[in-house]
């Protein structure tokens, strides 16, 4: 039915969703006119009928409308995936140009997720490049980029972890060289090297050694390799050179420069100033050794004709030109055979410490009476080398004074001079005249009728014991002997080291009146001494 208010071309309704599938035509049906008269009727037109049509299912038809609906998007994303497509190829062609191109079309996320794979880009070709594997690495980031954005994330942090995983590797490695460095340098006590790696832990150094320069004299290692010749025109002896060679001394402090011509050649008396440590006491020494060797060369072959003996008679560096020098000593190394010495050859002081080694002496090579006061010294026996019953009277009243207080500066001589005169800081004995003349020597064989040849004087015990390293250390290839006389050590032992005649003694001005005053043998005898450093 049509009325007069509809629209003649208003738009018709779908047919799919009226469920009616028309085949036919909508035809106008007459009427009759009076019809229209009625009530209500007025705005009738006309009648229209459609007779040729199929009903349809309405279910059906929805489900193909969202068919067709699904149908659509997909196209419209497989039309975005080409052109996406499209982009990238003409990205990995042009560069970046061409990505900041294909940027301006895109949404803010993807930016930043490109963005990001760009950074991790970046980060992996430095590492490349500081690893040398620059090569390497570019090829598989390019590869990312030509694939899809979301797979080459993942793929960048898995090359992240390996590299991680490398270095850490190689971290491991390194120290576990390092670790077997220590362990071989351990093993051949070697000093271990520094580790250049700051992350790791350097190895702790080696506390050094403080050279104590007396003991390796002593001790034998000689330097044979250094050049001696700043020593020649000083008129040192041929054995002190040697033992300066194997100290390493190879040329003269100035001090030792100046004196030792004037000292030695000149035989002056010698007033010499200079600052501490350099070398003032090797200064006085050597000429002293000098002068002791000299007397020995006079006194093993006197000239009965002469009363004075010869001066400068020690072979020294002081005549270079003479051929004897140019094989010192070498003559009288040679080595002994059996049978070359006889009973009485050897003297007192010949054999030094370390000449003799365990098993050269058996039992019974010591005879009852070999073994006198004072042969043995404090540190000779060790724990255990004497048993039960072997002292029977072991405590010297002489001794009491071992544990005199080192600092102070007064010496035990105190109680015994009380009576002694005092004038300022000098002290003058008064019932203690000294008598220089020789006394009687109660043992009468060579080597206890040696006099007493260099007396040295220092102000402390400390002074004293190091310029008694000095002496011995230069010394040691001349069998002479020295002694120390100090307070604060046992006077006892003292006495008993001056029994042995020493060549030199070194002392404090204390102990060595106390030892005079008691007119220990040695010292009552100071005709013959030549040298007297104060
Ligand atoms: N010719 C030399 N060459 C190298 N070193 C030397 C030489 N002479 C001495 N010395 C070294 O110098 C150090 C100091 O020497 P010395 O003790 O004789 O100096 P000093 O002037 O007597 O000092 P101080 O005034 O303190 O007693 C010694 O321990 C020795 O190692």
């Amino acid at each position: 039915m049509k009325s007069r208010k509809m629209k003649p071309h208003a738009k018709r309704i779908n047919p799919a969703r009226r469920s009616i599938q028309t085949k036919g035509k909508w035809k106008s049906i007459e009427l009759d006119p009076s019809i229209f008269a009625e009530e209500g009727l007025e705005g009738l037109v006309c009648f229209e009928e459609l007779t040729n049509y199929r009903l349809v299912d309405s279910e059906k038809v929805a489900a193909r409308a969202a068919k067709e609906l699904q149908k659509k998007e997909k196209k419209a994303q497989k039309r975005k995936a080409q052109k996406r497509k499209a982009i990238d190829v003409v990205e990995t062609e042009g560069g970046e140009v061409s990505v900041e191109a294909k940027d301006a079309g895109e949404s803010p996320k993807k930016k930043i997720k490109k963005k990001k794979a760009k950074l991790i880009k970046d980060e992996s070709a430095e590492v490349a490049a500081e690893t040398g594997q620059e090569e390497k690495l570019s090829e598989p980031v390019k590869d990312s980029t030509v694939g899809s954005q979301d797979d080459s994330e993942p793929k960048q942090a898995k090359k992240k972890k390996k590299k991680q995983k490398k270095s850490k590797k190689i971290s491991l490695s390194e120290l576990n060289t390092e670790k077997q460095k220590v362990q071989e340098s351990i093993s051949e006590n070697k000093p271990v090297q520094a580790n250049k790696d700051p992350k790791t832990k350097p190895a702790k150094a080696p506390k050094p050694r403080i050279k104590n320069w007396t003991s390796s004299a002593l001790s034998g290692c000689e330097d044979t390799n250094s050049d001696m010749s700043a020593w020649k025109d000083l008129f040192v002896p041929v054995p002190v050179l040697r033992a300066l060679s194997s100290l390493g001394f190879s040329s003269p402090t100035p001090i030792q420069a100046l004196a030792l011509p004037s000292a030695i050649r000149d035989r002056m008396d010698i007033l010499g100033a200079a600052e501490t440590g350099s070398g003032k006491t090797l200064a006085f020494a050597i000429p002293m050794i000098h002068s002791i060797l000299e007397w020995r060369e006079n006194h093993d072959n006197p000239d009965p004709k002469v009363d004075n003996p010869k001066p400068n008679t020690v072979k020294s560096l002081y005549l270079p030109d003479e051929p004897e020098n140019a094989a010192p000593e070498a003559e009288e190394e040679k080595d002994l055979e059996e049978g070359d010495l006889e009973e009485g050859d050897l003297e007192e002081g010949d054999l030094e410490e370390g000449d003799l080694e365990e098993g050269d002496l058996e039992e019974g090579d010591l005879e009852e009476g070999d073994l006198e006061e004072g042969d043995l010294e404090e540190g000779d026996l060790e724990e255990g080398d004497l048993e039960e019953g072997d002292l029977e009277e072991c405590v010297d009243p002489g001794d009491s004074d071992v544990g005199e207080d080192m600092n102070d500066g007064t010496n035990g001589s105190d109680e015994d001079g009380a009576n002694d005169i005092k004038l300022g800081c000098v002290q003058v004995g008064e019932k203690t005249p000294f008598d220089p003349t020789p006394q009687e020597e109660t043992v009468n064989n060579e080597g206890q009728n040696r006099p007493l040849l260099g007396l040295v004087l220092t102000p402390t015990r400390e002074l004293a014991v190091q310029v008694k390293h000095h002496i011995d250390a230069v010394a040691k290839f001349t069998n002479i002997t020295s002694a120390i006389v100090v307070g604060g050590m046992s006077q006892h032992k003292q006495r008993r080291l001056l029994k042995r005649r020493p060549e030199i003694v070194v002392g404090t001005p204390g102990r060595l009146w106390d030892l005079i005053k008691e007119r220990d043998p040695h010292l009552q005898n100071l005709r013959q001494l030549r040298y007297m450093p104060v």
